[in-house]
């Protein structure tokens, strides 16, 4: 519960919203007991009547005491009518300060936790999928809301009422008081319970149900593989699977819900009885007027309701607390990359990789030792490698996605770590080498790291990129909507985008991680060829495969097994021998193979 605590900031913001919601819920409260008295009072004031009505029996007066009977009736009827709109009145006012409160709330702290997200580093979003990321910030956030909204205003309700009619049911009679109250606790206890097997069942269909989405998207994301490999029917017996499974889980929760509410109007209708019957008893005793035993049956099924919350808002605040700590876990995460609070400054791009080794930190994975080399801003730097020998490692080092473990890599002579962050990585145009293109307009992709549009330089931007021309045949050119894949776009195209979104930055240091694979060797050199002049005296560093599309690079890295095993330009290299001399043989032979067939 202490996990709640948290949310306190939050109280003492909105106190001004909570306070008069809290005298709301008292002043409405009010306006249930009066109610009941006034009931008492005119039932026995038709007690009275009827005996001075029969009294009268063939006189004329008797129609007087009739007329004068039923209008003060109809201001009795008057009376309570009033009252419950005036009850009314303070319950709008009661939601509508505890329940905004409570979506104000919401907000912020959606916020809170959405913006502490931003400053999380790489390695925390390795280690959470992004179902979870996503849920603590949705579901887990509804929960509190649950508990900030309805959870207070209920449970406030329920003990101002309490106190309320349980002192008035006091002042008439003990007995009658404490056999109508009776069954509510246990009414309390049921709907705990049962409350809690509703929610363990939902939360069962819930999973179920993401269960069948994921497995119905997943089949039409890949329905081309699911149709090459005719495995259509498969697919159907599997979604057939899954239906019924979420379909038996639903009808455990029905059978519950069917049988819960007949329960609850069992024990309402029971405490009822008992308060006639035992209230009927102290009639005949003297004890209590029989207005009282309509006064008592009037509080009994205006407890009803609260009685069956309080029941309710024990198991959601129980949920809000569960859903508050998995909260917290995640604010409680103290980013791993901090930038030094310094100001924001040019670089040059004088890159320097100093005896740099690297342990990824939660695979152990040892993916770089002892890495020195260096890259003068003006020089293109090109790393090529096996796959795995660490080549994208130093990419994200470089962009201080995460902290070396050994070693140190400098900028303009001074270490990244003591870098302005924001302003340093704001200066790196990287091209990751998975593309990721975002589900907007290519114009939109392009110019992501601008806060305005900038429509010639987006258009630079692609001409530089060679995209230029594949965008402009397009129906809607630069305002294509390119879905989460980019799914308009080819594997090459879709590469350039992410391309001309780094070159439209116009960077000191611009990182091409293996981002040509899917480009042919042609237009591979037409990029090239324009980055030679956009990058004139900035630093490039390109991540390859091919040794065509590094050869002509100022230094070329040899990576294997997070080593640098060869350093050098491309002639130097050959003249080495070892194995980029190799590489270059196989894939010469390779092409002349490919050229052949
Ligand atoms: N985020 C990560 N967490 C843990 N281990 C990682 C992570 N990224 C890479 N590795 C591991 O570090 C090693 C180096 O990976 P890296 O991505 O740098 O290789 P690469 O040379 O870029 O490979 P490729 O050419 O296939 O992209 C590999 O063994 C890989 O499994």
């Amino acid at each position: 519960m202490k996990d709640l605590a948290h949310l306190n900031k939050y109280f003492l913001k909105y106190r001004w919203r909570l306070i008069p919601g809290v005298l709301f819920v008292i002043i409405s409260n009010i306006f249930i007991v009066l109610p009941a008295q006034v009931v008492r009072v005119a039932l026995d004031l038709v007690m009275e009547n009827i005996s001075v009505y029969h009294l009268f029996a063939g006189f004329d007066r008797q129609n007087m005491v009739y007329d004068i009977f039923g209008n003060s009736l109809l201001l009795f009827g008057l009376l309570i009518l009033v009252l419950y709109l005036i009850r009314g009145l303070f319950l709008f006012f009661m939601r509508q300060t505890i329940i905004l409160m409570s979506r104000h709330i919401e907000y912020d702290q959606k916020n809170e936790i959405y913006n502490h997200y931003q400053e999380l580093s790489l390695a925390f979003y390795r280690r959470h999928n992004t179902g979870d990321l996503m849920n603590r910030v949705t579901e887990d956030v509804s929960r509190v809301r649950m508990y900030l909204g309805p959870g207070i205003m209920y449970s406030i309700n329920t003990i101002v009422l309490f106190v309320l009619v349980i002192y008035a049911m006091l002042t008439v009679n003990v007995r009658l008081a404490i056999f109508s109250v009776a069954p509510m606790p246990i009414l309390a206890v049921i709907i705990y319970y049962v409350n809690n097997i509703i929610n363990f069942r939902s939360e069962k269909i819930q999973e179920r149900l993401s269960a069948l989405s994921s497995f119905v998207q997943e089949n039409f994301s890949g329905i081309r593989i699911m149709k090459s490999y005719v495995r259509e029917n498969h697919a159907r017996a599997r979604f057939a699977e899954e239906s019924d499974d979420y379909k038996v889980h639903s009808m455990a929760l029905v059978k519950v819900q069917a049988a819960f509410y007949p329960l609850m109007l069992f024990l309402v209708g029971f405490a009822n009885v008992v308060t006639i019957y035992i209230g009927g008893v102290e009639v005949m005793k003297g004890t209590i007027t029989p207005g009282n035993i309509a006064e008592f049956l009037v509080y009994l099924n205006q407890l009803t309701f609260p009685v069956m919350a309080l029941g309710w808002v024990t198991s959601l605040i129980q949920r809000a607390a569960a859903s508050q700590k998995r909260i917290n876990e995640f604010l409680h995460e103290k980013p791993e990359i901090i930038s030094p609070d310094v100001p924001k400054r040019t670089i040059n791009g004088l890159i320097e990789f100093k005896n740099v080794s690297f342990v990824y930190p939660d695979t152990g994975i040892q993916a770089l030792k002892n890495v020195t080399f260096t890259a003068n801003p003006g020089e293109m730097v090109a790393i090529i490698g096996r796959t795995g020998s660490g080549k994208s490692t130093i990419a994200n080092l470089l962009l201080r996605m995460y902290d070396v473990t050994d070693g140190d890599v400098l900028v303009d002579h001074e270490s990244v770590k003591k870098l302005n962050l924001e302003s340093y990585r704001s200066q790196i145009g990287f091209v990751p080498q998975e593309v990721f293109l975002f589900s907007d307009t290519i114009a939109n992709n392009i110019a992501f790291s601008a806060d305005v549009m900038d429509m010639p330089k987006v258009e630079q931007a692609a001409k530089d990129a060679a995209v230029y021309g594949n965008i402009i045949e397009l129906e809607h050119g630069f305002k294509t909507l390119i879905g989460e894949r980019g799914v308009t776009l080819s594997g090459g195209q879709k590469q350039r985008v992410s391309i001309a979104r780094a070159i439209f930055k116009h960077p000191q240091i611009l990182i091409f991680d293996d981002c040509l694979s899917a480009v042919d060797t042609r237009t591979e050199e037409e990029i090239l060829h324009n980055l030679g002049s956009i990058m004139q005296g900035k630093t490039n560093i390109i991540i390859a495969h091919r040794i065509s599309t590094i050869k002509n690079a100022d230094n070329i890295l040899v990576m294997d097994n997070g080593e640098i095993i060869e350093q050098g330009n491309h002639q130097q290299l050959m003249q080495q021998r070892g194995s980029y001399f190799e590489l270059y043989e196989k894939q010469l032979l390779e092409e002349e193979e490919v050229s052949g067939s």
